[in-house]
């Protein structure tokens, strides 16, 4: 992959591992993700994808017999010690999960309730950051005449939108989304990739997904993880129809998987 001038680059991340007791799920990870745009991994069940992402805002419980080293540089910080507030940084590199998982509360709590944690208590704030988000994903001309309801009465795809803008509320840098669309329907998908090409004008968004199709015709750049270890990172059109390594083009054409 070409240089990312220092400027463009969300996460600079050097020899990055990850081990589940003394089982090591990822194997010295290099990786330099551009800024404001989606970044696809891709690779068989099991290789590491989504522990990796996980590593990425520290979601791994150490005291579970994991253990993550190397380094994540975040805006000229190494954030993978434990001086970095979790609590901060999860808000900065927000997750999204792949089922939705609304709070049990309004649609409307379901974006205010961390702001008013945060100490936002201005009402009419809080309603214009329900409003701004809501809007973001898409969803506000949906529910705007039923923000008092139940978010668990949205359809699937509803709620998956609802997530990503209840991260959105926290107002990230960086969105890590683990299979978002792989519990929803087709049409619920599209609309979730329609959303997420809008979002990244401004957020950096990087997404474990097992559908090629879907990290061919949505993502910038793809990485393809075997084993553990980072096989390759490059332009998603690159990747797809001229990878360097054959192992890359093996599994795109479905050699194994
Ligand atoms: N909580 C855990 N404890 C122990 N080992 C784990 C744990 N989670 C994952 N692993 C192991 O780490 C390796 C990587 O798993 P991971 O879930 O990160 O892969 P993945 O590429 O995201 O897989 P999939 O595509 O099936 O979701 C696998 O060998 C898995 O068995």
């Amino acid at each position: 992959m070409e240089a990312v001038k220092k400027q463009n680059v969300a996460l600079d991340i050097k020899a990055l591992s990850v081990y589940y007791g003394t089982h090591q799920a990822v194997k010295a990870v290099d990786m330099v993700i551009p800024k404001n745009k989606i970044s696809a991994l891709i690779g068989p069940s099991g290789c590491g994808k989504s522990t990796f992402l996980k590593a990425l805002n520290r979601m791994h419980d150490v005291s579970d017999n994991r253990q993550v080293t190397g380094q994540i540089i975040y805006q000229d910080i190494d954030v993978n010690t434990d001086k970095v507030d979790q609590y901060l940084l999860r808000q900065k590199i927000g997750m999204v999960f792949q089922k939705p998982n609304p709070f049990r509360m309004s649609i409307r709590r379901n974006i205010s309730f961390a702001l008013e944690r945060h100490g936002l208590k201005d009402k009419q704030l809080l309603a214009d950051k329900v409003e701004t988000s809501l809007k973001q994903v898409g969803l506000w001309d949906e529910v705007k005449d039923e923000l008092d309801k139940s978010a668990l009465a949205l359809s699937g795809g509803q709620q998956q939108r609802l997530c990503i803008a209840r991260v959105l509320a926290m107002e990230p840098d960086i969105i890590l989304m683990d299979e978002p669309t792989s519990a929803l329907d087709p049409i619920s998908t599209g609309k979730i990739e329609e959303t997420l090409d809008e979002l990244k004008k401004d957020y950096t968004i990087i997404m474990v997904t097992h559908n090629l199709a879907q990290a061919s015709r949505l993502s910038d750049y793809t990485g393809f993880f075997n084993y553990g270890e980072l096989i390759e990172y490059d332009n998603t059109a690159k990747i797809f129809t001229d990878p360097a390594v054959e192992l890359t083009h093996s599994y795109i054409t479905g050699e194994f998987g």
